[in-house]
């Protein structure tokens, strides 16, 4: 039975046909040492939906931003407060290209990491990226939930994501593949990432 037939994820080049279809050795085969890579907005689904792809796929899943956390034992939080962004972003640097190291894999990153040229870079040799696409007011509802990101605790969280997304949507365009995602369960997500992967990997879902 295919559970995700009528998602409501158009357009993705993939749609009309069943994430089933796909080998998914085959797929993992074709990747080699590269780590599948998901970039996009804060609230996108790249942690939870990083999670259950890898799953999917039997690959190992690492997070960028719990891997910084575990370095430094602290919160992303605390560290931004404590030493400030740049800190962060030079030790999230550091950590991303580590873990693309160890492909292949899926690495969730931060939805700042895309934006370091270094870090693009390093995707480009070593990974294979894919951005997860969402609009606005699906990822406002979704971080107004937590608020465990501190670019957005301010008087103004939803100027600052309109901002950041519009500053950030032409780099995370640069990524290889693009998922685009409304509210469907996190599974038809997944679905898409393995049709869009099989396309692309050897030209078949
Ligand atoms: N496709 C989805 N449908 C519904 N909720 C989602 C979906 N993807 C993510 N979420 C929810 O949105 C929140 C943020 O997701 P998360 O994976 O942490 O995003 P990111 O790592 O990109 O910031 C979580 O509560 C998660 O369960
Ligand atoms: O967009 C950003 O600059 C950030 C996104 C966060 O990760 P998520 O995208 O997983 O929320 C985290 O790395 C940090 O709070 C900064
Ligand atoms: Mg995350």
């Amino acid at each position: 039975m295919k559970k995700h037939e009528n998602t409501q994820m158009s357009p993705n080049p993939a749609d009309g046909r069943g994430a089933d279809t796909v080998d998914l050795k085959h797929l993992v085969a074709a990747l080699g040492k590269r780590s599948i890579v998901l970039v996009g907005i804060m609230g996108c689904g790249k942690s939870t939906v990083g999670k259950r792809l890898a799953q999917r796929l039997g690959l190992e899943f690492v997070d960028a931003d719990s891997e910084i956390e575990r370095a430094a034992n602290m919160t992303v939080s605390e560290i931004f407060s404590e030493h400030g962004e740049p800190y962060f972003r030079s030790g999230e640097e550091r950590v991303i290209a580590r873990l693309l190291q160890e492909g292949p894999q899926v690495l969730a990153t931060g939805g700042g990491a895309f934006i370091s040229d270094a870090t693009r870079s390093e995707i480009e040799t070593n990974g294979l990226s894919i951005w997860l696409k969402v609009d606005f007011e699906t990822v406002m509802a979704r971080v107004r939930r937590r608020s465990t990101r501190p670019l957005l605790r301010n008087p103004d969280p939803e100027g600052t994501m309109r901002k950041l997304m519009a500053e950030r949507e032409p780099v995370y365009a640069q990524a290889q593949l693009t998922v685009t995602s409304k509210d469907v369960p996190h599974e038809a997500v997944v679905d898409q990432i393995v049709l869009t992967l099989a396309d692309h990997l050897y030209g078949q879902g």
